[in-house]
């Protein structure tokens, strides 16, 4: 389950407002996609439909050949896990029971949960570092925090696909690293898809990298096909240089100010 997301003519719009213009795309398990683009090019409206938040006015998303519209929610709940950019949660639940919350696609109620659910939340939080926080109520957390808990309880979904809308917005530069590290690792069993602003680390950790623009797809392949000075000043309208990382050998950029 979730071995391949296909993306077919997708268009969105909110009313009148075109947001997604003929989108086709294809993601494959063991790979690590990233999109980038400017401010409202609709990177998170394409998140959205690929998660059935939101649904295709046009087109259509398959999971395995299966139009995600014919799939039942607990069911794609348990072949995908999103993580959103927008993190509000009002209730006074703990850490730790939020964090089970990502196994209940795989249980009838909440008295279901087992001590397998119990060992693979606690991994899942000791690995995100938010085991020393699981006693503390959600709503007293820092945005980072919350956004480690939020983590925390996808990867116990266990999902094959995940979805990230810009994980690291809340993060310091250390968790963005840790974090982009663990989805790596995980990448052979999955189809990752995050949405990230910073070009350099899109470079460093994608496979390929998807550029949107105004809706559309302006540019896709492998960091190298896609970080290049006539894309970035054609999206962003800044003038960058682009070096080699002597480290990595991925394309870094410079803006040029
Ligand atoms: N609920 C909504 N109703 C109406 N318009 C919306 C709604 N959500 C987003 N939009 C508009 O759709 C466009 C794309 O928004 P989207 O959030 O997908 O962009 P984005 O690329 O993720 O932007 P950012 O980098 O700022 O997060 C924007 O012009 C935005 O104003």
């Amino acid at each position: 389950m979730g071995q391949k997301i296909d993306i077919k003519n997708l268009n969105f719009s909110y009313g009148d407002k075109k947001v997604l213009k003929d989108i086709s795309l294809s993601f494959n398990k063991g790979k690590f996609y990233s999109i980038i683009g400017p401010n409202g090019s609709g990177k998170s409206t394409l998140i959205k439909n690929i998660s059935k938040m939101i649904t295709p006015s046009l087109g259509s998303v398959f999971i395995d050949h299966q139009d995600i519209c014919s799939i039942k929610n607990k069911n794609l709940a348990k072949m995908m896990a999103v993580i959103p950019q927008n993190i509000l949660i009002d209730y006074d639940f703990t850490v730790f029971e939020i964090v089970m919350m990502g196994r209940s696609p795989y249980k009838r109620s909440f008295q279901d949960f087992d001590s397998e659910d119990e060992a693979i939340v606690e991994r899942y939080m000791k690995a995100t570092n938010t085991w020393d926080l699981k006693d503390q109520l959600i709503t007293n957390l820092s945005g980072g925090e919350t956004q480690r808990v939020i983590a925390a309880r996808a990867l116990s979904q266990e999902a094959d696909i995940i979805l990230l809308d810009e994980l690291t917005s809340h993060l310091d530069i250390q968790y963005q690293i840790e974090f982009l590290n663990i989805f790596k690792s995980l990448k052979q069993d999955k189809i990752i898809i995050a949405i990230l602003h910073d070009l350099n680390l899109a470079s460093i950790y994608s496979d390929e990298i998807i550029l949107l623009d105004k809706g559309q797809v302006i540019a896709k392949g492998s960091p190298r096909e896609v970080i290049n000075k006539e894309n970035i000043k054609n999206v962003y309208h800044i003038t960058v240089e682009i070096f080699e990382n002597p480290i990595s050998q991925y394309p870094y950029i410079i803006p040029i100010v």
